[in-house]
């Protein structure tokens, strides 16, 4: 049998996420392809009579959830969650994880904060020994961009990180926008030895929105892999 593609590995791991879904809860539905996968198969769901209310993290996640007929509200309108699912771009050992890769990490951190469950799920190609491979998501606001990049600079070097700082642009070179209105910076700069420390000092800088820096907010991550699904943490109720 052929190995698994990684887009058959996304959607083995979406189908795990699933089942700690029961009904009447209220979701909060993440953005990417894995996302993605997870708002189809829920949207399935939903069309054979599951009664959820989902509050999505992007507009592309709320014209694909809409389109499924998954029944939608903002966060204003329910503010505590029982779960959201989401994707990641790496995941460590202690579900420390780096989003941002498709520009949602400011409502998905939010969204994320406010579910009482947090459930990541990824193939196993997003694992890290150490954050970093993938280059961080920096949200900032566009007034005083070029301050602020030179900010994250100064920041990032006094912690012995050295790489690039960029703005996030699309494809043809116009700088990308998020929903919210707010520029990205990409930083690349490997192996980040002490994501807790970067956090906080992100954190403190005028400007930052939020960073793609998630600690201590996954309650699971689901990993397709070749050799089957694992999962870190626990994806039920405690
Ligand atoms: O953080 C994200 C979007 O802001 C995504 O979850 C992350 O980029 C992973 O995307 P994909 O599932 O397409 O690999």
């Amino acid at each position: 049998m052929p190995a698994p593609s990684a887009d058959e590995l996304k959607r083995q791991a979406a189908a795990v996420a699933l089942e700690a879904v029961a009904p009447g809860m209220r979701l909060g539905l993440g953005t990417g392809s894995t996302a993605a996968h997870f708002v189809d198969l829920l949207g399935a769901k939903v069309k054979a009579g599951l009664d959820v209310l989902c509050v999505p993290t992007s507009e592309r996640t709320r014209a694909q959830a809409a389109a499924l007929g998954v029944p939608l509200a903002t966060l204003d309108e329910a503010p505590e969650l029982d779960l959201t699912v989401d994707g990641a771009d790496e995941f460590d050992a202690k579900m420390r994880l780096i989003k941002g890769g498709g520009g949602a990490l400011l409502r998905e951190k939010i969204v994320a904060a406010a579910s009482k469950r947090f459930i990541v799920i990824t193939d196993e190609s997003k694992r890290v020994e150490t954050l970093g491979a993938f280059p961080l998501p920096v949200e900032i606001d566009p007034f005083g961009a070029k301050a602020t990049r030179l900010h994250v600079e100064r920041v990032t070097r006094d912690l012995g990180l050295i790489g690039t700082v960029g703005p996030r642009l699309k494809p043809g070179g116009h700088v990308f926008v998020t929903d919210g209105g707010h520029l990205i910076l990409d930083c690349a700069f490997g192996a980040i030895s002490d994501p807790d420390a970067l956090a906080d000092r992100l954190s403190a800088i005028p400007g930052v929105v939020e960073h793609g820096l998630f600690i201590g907010l996954a309650t699971a991550v689901v990993v397709a892999g070749r050799d089957g699904v694992v999962t870190l943490g626990r994806t039920g109720a405690a």
